[in-house]
């Protein structure tokens, strides 16, 4: 069933049209990633999704509910990672996830809260003093104390060593095996490689591409190019012939070739075929890091 529907979401600031018809859905349990580069729509399809702006046309549901017309529902149900700008240097840890646990009819226990996110020995410690990560941690633990069945997360792991990104990754997980629906805005790839269920590329406030990872990776073209260099003659046409090969070309003495899942096995085998012995051979396998940079014509 999906969590978040939205359909042909438009908005406009005065001249400036930001989103001109997004559309997609979030399914129940899913990492839902939502990429594209600055200015793209990101953090306004999000604001409509959590009731915090109102679109102009189309139609958004969280959970069945309208976020226009049902907002003070709706957030109780959703949680937000914030930024950091919204807590007061002097506040401790403890006291803001109690505090932030006082909203909420039924929170979490954020003592619990604390000990799983790895911020125990921190509860006496003011918002100021944390570390990047610490800081990052806490918002998490906040967007999670009201228990929420659908938590967005921001620049998750802006500004974090490549450890403390790695563990936090490992908590979103538990956080959606736990059974919430997470929406993940990133301008990492390897994130977005890494955690998400299915993603939805934005650009120029339009969804250019959506699906799985692997199906973004696949629907931007050939997925993977070998170059080497032929020590003996090869014949450039009967290699363009194989099944599996997309294009063939040649730079001074090296060939390119691009093509789908089985043109490395397919060109390796043409070549022992004829007893042809190659040399500096180079495989590269499309990223999404590729992909978006093809889909979005090179900017993040
Ligand atoms: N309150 C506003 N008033 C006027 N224009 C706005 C406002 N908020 C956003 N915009 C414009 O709308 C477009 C989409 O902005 P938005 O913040 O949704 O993009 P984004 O994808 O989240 O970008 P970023 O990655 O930089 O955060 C941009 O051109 C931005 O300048």
């Amino acid at each position: 069933m999906a969590v978040i529907e939205v359909r042909d979401l438009a908005k406009t600031y005065g001249a400036h049209t930001a989103l001109h018809g997004v559309s997609f859905s979030v399914e129940r349990g899913e990492i839902f990633g939502l990429l594209g580069p600055n200015g793209a729509g990101k953090t306004t399809t999000v604001e409509c999704v959590e009731g915090l702006r109102r679109p102009d046309a189309g139609s958004v549901r969280v959970l069945g509910l309208d976020p226009t017309r049902d907002g003070r529902r709706l957030r109780g149900l959703i949680g937000v990672q914030l930024q950091e700008a919204h807590l007061p240097d002097a506040l401790r840890v403890g006291e803001a996830l109690e505090l932030y646990a006082s909203f909420y009819p039924a929170p979490r226990d954020p003592a619990r809260l604390l000990a799983q996110w790895g911020l125990q020995d921190k509860r006496r410690t003011r918002f100021g003093k944390l570390s990047g990560g610490q800081k990052q941690r806490l918002f998490i633990a906040l967007a999670l104390v009201g228990d929420p069945r659908v938590v967005f997360l921001d620049e998750l792991t802006t500004g974090l060593d490549p450890q403390a990104r790695r563990a936090t990754w490992e908590l979103v997980r538990q956080m959606r095996d736990g059974g919430v629906t997470v929406v993940l805005v990133s301008h990492f790839m390897d994130e977005v490689a890494e955690l998400c269920d299915r993603a939805a590329i934005l650009d120029g406030g339009r969804v250019v591409a959506q699906g799985t990872p692997a199906e973004l990776v696949a629907g931007a073209g050939a997925r993977t190019t070998l170059t080497f260099r032929p020590t003996a003659p090869l014949d450039l046409d009967a290699l363009a012939a194989l099944p599996a090969v997309a294009s063939v070309a040649r730079d001074g003495e090296t060939v390119e070739v691009t093509g789908g899942d089985r043109v490395t096995d397919q060109v390796t085998a043409f070549l022992a075929r004829g007893g042809i012995v190659v040399a500096n051979l180079r495989i590269h396998e499309r990223s999404l890091d590729d992909a978006y940079v093809t889909i979005t014509g090179g900017t993040k």
